[in-house]
């Protein structure tokens, strides 16, 4: 069988859930506010809400509309990608740890409609030095839904200098201006 390179490592741990998590039933602040995935000042993103969970992991709602179009009245494949690829980054609020998607792999199992709700699902299953391993799933209708897509994914935690480095000077000095414009969600001091 192929190993995927989301297969967590023998090295890999399960962490505690970190202190400063936020707690359960809590609803995640936007990590910035124009973030395609959660941002509420983008008005062409996805404004997913998040919510922690009991332990390592979040839930969401994402409301398929018109505007997520691929085939006529079915969710484009790349939006439900982006939906998952933005709850798994999320978990970076419960471990504290600041990441970026490293790969990410996504099975699609059933055709989504316009006007349905997919409650999404997402979980750490372990972290290796920087690299977190993360899995999670979209159900139609419902928690216990029809799994319609099914994503794992490889984040690797990064320093503020990534950001600062490879952002858009005119997106950073506005933050600067305006620091409420984002939530850290790590502390960027990176594992070994
Ligand atoms: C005043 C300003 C303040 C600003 C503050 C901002 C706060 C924002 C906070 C939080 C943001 C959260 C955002 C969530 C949004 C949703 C998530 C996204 O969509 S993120 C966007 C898409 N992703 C990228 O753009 C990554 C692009 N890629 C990279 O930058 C690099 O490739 C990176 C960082 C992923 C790795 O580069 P390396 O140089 O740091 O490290 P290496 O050594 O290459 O990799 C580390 C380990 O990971 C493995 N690895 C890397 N890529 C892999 C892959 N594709 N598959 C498997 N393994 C991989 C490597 O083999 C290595 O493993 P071994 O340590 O040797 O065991």
């Amino acid at each position: 069988m192929t190993a995927f390179r989301t297969d967590l490592p023998p090295e890999a741990t399960y962490p505690e859930r970190h202190p400063d998590a936020p707690e359960p039933g809590a609803e995640l602040p936007p990590h910035y506010v124009s973030c395609f995935g959660c941002g509420p000042g983008q008005p062409h993103g996805l404004h997913l809400r998040i919510v922690a969970g009991e332990g390592l992991d979040l839930s969401a709602t994402f409301e398929v509309t018109a505007d997520h179009q691929g085939a006529p009245g079915l969710a484009h494949g790349g939006l439900l990608a982006s939906a998952m690829d933005e709850i798994l980054g999320q978990l970076g609020h419960i471990t504290r740890m600041s990441c970026v998607t490293a790969r990410l792999e996504t099975d699609f199992r059933r055709p989504v409609p316009v006007g349905s709700t997919l409650c999404l699902a997402a979980r750490v299953d372990g972290v290796a030095g920087r690299k977190l391993y993360a899995s999670g799933e979209g159900h139609l209708g419902a928690p216990d839904g029809p799994v319609a897509v099914r994503a794992r994914a490889l984040f690797v935690q990064v320093g503020l200098e990534h950001f600062t480095t490879h952002g858009r000077p005119d997106e950073l000095d506005a933050i600067r201006r305006d620091p409420s414009m984002i939530t850290h969600i790590g502390d960027y001091t990176l594992n070994p």
